[in-house]
């Protein structure tokens, strides 16, 4: 009696590969001796099962591997900062939006010292950012006064759609260390941004700083500088507070107000404690405007 697997054709039967692999003992068995081959078939179909197994082993360990590399991806590119401001900014964004992923370690500069992004939307720099976006040097600095609503304004100033801030104040032009690391460092502090914002940053520290002024106009003679101030004795008290505030954050000890803002001996105003100093505008307003003789 025939018992089904003698009719079935032998390339259903016996396959003679499994998985592309040829099965050798039972690709060579007559037909005719079923009982022989259905031992043989068995331990084909051993085999068989034991070959899919390996094989379905290395197909899905693959597939993790590229679905965890993909992952990956996505976890270091969510590690980075985007700048999802610029997404709003520029009517192109809509389109980069979609191609601004990426990362890379390397740290690829055009000839003028700006970050190159290439034609997939990658930075080369390591960063998240938009397509055709790159570091630019502030055309606009804010450099003071301090604690005249400078952080006011400029986060006023970066609601429109074409300022691009930095997120810090970056003092390149007033601390000695920052200024001699040179200007692609300090292009790299700025915000990524498109050929048509203007980026800014502030640093109030900038309007008291001697050395200040003419660094600027070294760099950029056309520079647009921004400086805000407010009334002089309400802006000494504000500074006063602060650093008063920073002080009491560490148990540490601070003069009171009075004992700083005026002379001990002579009752007169202290110009020298810094807080009044800095209130005092028409001198470090005369450094800025002799700079350019
Ligand atoms: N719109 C507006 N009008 C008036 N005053 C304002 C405004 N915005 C900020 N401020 C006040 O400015 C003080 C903070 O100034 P800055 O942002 O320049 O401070 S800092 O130099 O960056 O530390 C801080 O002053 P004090 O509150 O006296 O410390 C802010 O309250």
């Amino acid at each position: 009696m025939s018992d089904g697997l003698t009719r079935m054709p032998p390339s259903r039967m016996l396959p003679s590969r499994v998985l592309g692999v040829p099965c050798p003992s039972v690709s060579l068995l007559p037909l005719e001796k079923s009982s022989v081959l259905e031992s043989k078939s068995e331990t084909c179909n051993v085999m068989s099962v034991k070959k899919k197994a390996f094989f379905l082993t290395i197909l899905g360990s693959t597939f993790l591997i590229v679905l965890l590399g993909y992952m990956g991806h996505i976890g270091a590119s969510m590690c980075f900062t985007a700048e999802p401001r610029h997404t709003n900014s520029s009517p192109t964004s809509s389109v980069s939006t979609t191609r601004a992923v990426g990362c890379t370690t390397a740290q690829g500069r055009s000839a003028d010292g700006s970050v190159i992004i290439n034609s997939d939307g990658w930075s080369e720099d390591g960063m998240l950012h938009l397509k055709r976006t790159k570091k630019r040097l502030p055309k606009a600095i804010i450099i003071g006064v301090r604690k005249a609503g400078t952080r006011a304004l400029l986060e006023m100033l970066n609601l429109h759609p074409k300022i691009a801030k930095a997120s810090s104040e970056v003092h390149y032009f007033d601390i000695a260390e920052n200024y001699e690391k040179g200007i692609d460092w300090y292009r790299h502090q700025m915000p990524y941004s498109y050929q048509d914002q203007i980026t800014i940053e502030k640093s109030p520290a900038y309007f008291i700083t001697e050395e200040t002024p003419q660094r600027i106009y070294q760099m950029n003679n056309t520079m647009k500088l921004l400086l805000i101030v407010r009334d002089p004795t309400e802006r000494a008290i504000s500074d006063y507070t602060q650093i008063y505030s920073h002080k009491q954050e560490k148990n540490k000890n601070y003069d009171r107000f009075e004992d700083l803002a005026l002379d001990p001996e002579t009752k007169e105003v202290n110009t020298h404690y810094k807080a009044i100093r800095t209130s005092v505008y028409h001198r470090h307003m005369a450094q800025w405007l002799n700079t350019s003789h």
